[in-house]
């Protein structure tokens, strides 16, 4: 459900989905499609941190992070015409779905298991929430994941395609979708 209060071309674009889904390679190529800027998430907290992400999860705790990544994802969704990449755990707090719903067009990038094990090896290092689990526990992770991201109001799947190629489709979709809510 589309919420018509203000022009649907001005909403801030919010790319959610698994983390490796390319929310943040995606982001940056849609971003200058569109003529937005990009706002990613997880760069603003690793920059107003000063560490990476595992640092702050070994230092702070996850529970810190995702207080920080709350309130963060809160603010800028208020914000107009902006592409936001969140974190792929950021929809886990109802408030942050909630917000992101009813402010901004949220696009769920949609990608098979099959491919995303493709990238495990280049996500290992620098995702915690990954380090130390088997691959059958990230399999899990990835299914139980899903239901967070079962509410948005467009979907993209990946497959095989290359980032440029998921923004067009990005691009595509959105079309359609000012098409029909002008
Ligand atoms: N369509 C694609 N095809 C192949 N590789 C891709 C594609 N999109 C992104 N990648 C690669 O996958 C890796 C993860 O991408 P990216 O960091 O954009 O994911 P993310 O969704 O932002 O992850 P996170 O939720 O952890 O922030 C990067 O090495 C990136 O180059
Ligand atoms: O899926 C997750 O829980 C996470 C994804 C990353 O984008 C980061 O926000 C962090 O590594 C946690
Ligand atoms: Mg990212």
């Amino acid at each position: 459900m589309i919420n018509r209060d203000m022009d649907i071309r001005e909403k801030s674009i919010v790319l959610i989905g698994f983390m490796g889904v390319g929310k943040t390679t995606v982001g940056q190529l849609l971003a200058q499609k569109l003529n937005r800027s990009l706002v990613d998430i997880d760069q603003v907290i690793e920059n107003d941190f000063g560490m990476p992400t595992t640092e702050i999860f070994n230092k702070y705790g996850e529970s810190t992070f995702r207080k920080y990544e709350k309130e963060t994802v809160i603010s800028y969704c208020k914000q107009k015409w902006k592409i936001i990449s969140v974190g792929g755990g950021a929809f886990l707090n109802e408030e942050v779905r909630k917000a992101c719903l009813s402010n901004c067009l949220v696009v769920y990038l949609d990608i098979p298991w099959e491919e995303w094990k493709k990238r495990l090896h280049m996500l290992i290092d620098s995702r915690p929430v990954l380090q130390g689990r088997t691959l059958d526990e990230i399999r899990k992770l990835f299914d139980e994941r899903q239901k967070i991201y079962a509410t948005h109001h467009l979907k993209v799947t990946i497959d095989a395609k290359s980032a440029a190629e998921v923004a067009d489709d990005i691009v595509d979709c959105l079309q359609s979708a000012w098409k029909i809510h002008p």
